[in-house]
């Protein structure tokens, strides 16, 4: 059984839990490493691609922490990103506008989903920022 304590927020009279236990997953268990195949990794470190789409074992990413980008396959560090949101998707629901934030055609986008992960339904949007 998990026990949340809340504290009392410095900005508004209203009680919040720590941003520690947030959303199931606490910052101090949160993964400080994502891969992206080398050939994406341009993309992430000029800023262009803003949104990675993983399945659930990659999910576990935490909104306010900062990773280190790292290449699959050499695993070479490439930058550093902040992870802004993470968010369920099904697959059909993956459309042109998470295709621009992927910096990936809609019609290329899609079919690589399915290469990468054949039996998925239920993804994980990814969104971050590059940390400058
Ligand atoms: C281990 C693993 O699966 N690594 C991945 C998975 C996905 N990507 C990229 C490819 C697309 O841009 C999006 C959508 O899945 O994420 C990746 O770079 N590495």
């Amino acid at each position: 059984m998990a026990i949340v304590f809340f504290v009392r927020s410095k900005n508004a009279n209203i009680l919040r839990p720590p941003l520690s236990s947030i959303a199931g997953s606490t910052v101090d268990q949160a993964p400080n490493k994502i891969t992206f195949f080398e050939w994406l990794t341009p993309l992430v470190a000029s800023g262009k691609k803003t949104i990675t789409i993983r399945d659930e074992s990659e999910s576990h990413y935490v909104p306010g922490t900062r990773v280190d980008v790292h290449t699959l396959e050499k695993d070479e560090y490439v930058c550093q990103i902040d992870i802004v949101s993470v968010e369920k998707i099904g697959f059909d629901d993956i459309n042109e506008e998470h295709a621009a934030q992927e910096f990936i055609p809609l019609e290329e986008l899609k079919p690589l989903i399915r290469e990468i992960y054949p039996n998925d339904q239920d993804f994980y949007v990814i969104t971050y920022t590059l940390v400058a």
